[in-house]
């Protein structure tokens, strides 16, 4: 695809910050891009200005990225669909592309989440509406919109069950400024990245209690063991979790206040109501709507999320975020790491 995929555009659908963020990295490589969202005025602004003044001000689009306004023939003509929307519209779109693509046109996509309501994997979700005829790839890591468009050095992961599609994927956006790696763990990147969201809520909350560093890197790290015990009981490998779509974007979004997790986190700590603070942060928090299907899946795979359920507890049923957190940090003493027979101490 990469030899040919400067001629052949790739679709990006999402003109958010983060579809317009990859859609610049590519076009900045030299590869012909279109950019479609689905607000025709955004369109016809960002057409005109050459900038997605909305979501990314002060950034200049490349030459090579278009915004297009007819989806039916740039589906059609694509050489590859990139999907870039909120997870809650993930499947409406799979369904608005599905009747004009390709036969075996390659989707990929860069939302982070699962189903609504079921809490399936996306990459489920696409296997299951697209057929088994398009490569699939998801691409996930540490990579806040507004540093990609700045050309910022960023590093994120490429996952695919098709390797040469990962390859290629990857070959559109890596540059001097943009390392991507492949991996075939599509399991593992997938609950990396919705996992993180809502523990970067949690972050935030416990940064604005006041509850200092110390409480933050016990999240973080207690968060991780959270996040490593889904993905086993789902059968990811463990080592992802330790790569960039894993840790790399926990400690992101955890620590960083572009992270929009963490600042409805943060509104909430500091005492705004939930409502308030949706209202405050005013964009997409994935970690929002990620915490319910977490823990439906956590619970079908029989395995204890505490952070992700205090954090729901606060977020739907009025728990109050102070003594949420404490419960936490407070919990009943036990082993961080349990000694194997031969090691056990009496
Ligand atoms: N912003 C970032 O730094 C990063 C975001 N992501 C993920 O990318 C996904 C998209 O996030 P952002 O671009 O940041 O969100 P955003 O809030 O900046 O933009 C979302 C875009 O999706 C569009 N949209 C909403 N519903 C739609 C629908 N039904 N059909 C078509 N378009 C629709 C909106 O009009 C908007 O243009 C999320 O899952 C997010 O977690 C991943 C990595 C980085
Ligand atoms: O996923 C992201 C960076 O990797 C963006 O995080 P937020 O959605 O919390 O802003």
């Amino acid at each position: 695809m990469a030899e040919q995929a400067n001629l052949t555009p790739t679709l990006v659908i999402g003109a958010g910050a983060w579809g317009t963020a990859l859609a610049m990295a590519m076009a900045r490589n030299g590869y012909q891009t279109w950019l479609w969202g689905r607000d025709k005025q955004h369109r016809s602004e960002m057409t005109s200005s050459r900038e997605n003044t909305r979501y990314l001000p002060g950034q200049a689009f490349p030459e090579a990225l278009s915004v297009v306004d007819d989806l039916d023939t740039a589906i059609r003509d694509c050489r590859h669909v990139l999907v870039s929307v909120p997870s809650k519209a993930f499947v409406e779109s799979l369904h608005m592309i599905k009747p004009r693509l390709g036969e075996t046109t390659p989707v990929s996509w860069a939302t982070k989440g699962l189903a609504p309501d079921t809490g399936e994997l996306l990459y489920d979700v696409a296997r299951s509406v697209l057929g088994e005829s398009h490569p699939l790839a998801v691409i996930s890591g540490p990579s806040f919109a507004a540093e990609v468009a700045a050309n910022l050095p960023t590093a994120f992961t490429v996952a695919s069950e098709e390797g040469h599609f990962a390859e290629q994927l990857a070959g559109l956006f890596h540059s001097s400024t943009l390392r991507v790696y492949t991996t075939y763990d599509v399991l593992g990147v997938q609950i990396g990245g919705t996992v993180k969201n809502v523990l970067a809520i949690s972050a935030g909350i416990s940064d604005g209690l006041g509850f200092g560093a110390n409480a933050r890197a016990a999240l973080i790290t207690r968060g991780m063991a959270e996040i490593r015990r889904l993905a086993a009981a789902l059968g990811a490998e463990t080592e992802t979790l330790f790569g960039l779509s894993g840790i790399g974007d926990l400690i992101l979004t955890c620590t960083d206040d572009q992270s929009r997790n963490r600042q409805l986190g943060l509104a909430i700590g500091r005492g705004l109501s939930v409502e308030d603070a949706v209202q405050a942060v005013g964009k997409t928090v994935e970690g929002m709507h990620a915490a319910k299907e977490v823990m439906i899946r956590a619970r079908q795979a029989k395995i204890e999320m505490p952070i992700v359920e205090q954090v729901c507890k606060i977020l739907f049923e009025g728990y109050d975020p102070r003594e949420s957190v404490q419960t936490l940090l407070c919990r009943e003493q036990k082993a961080e790491l349990t000694p194997p027979a031969n090691k056990r101490v009496n």
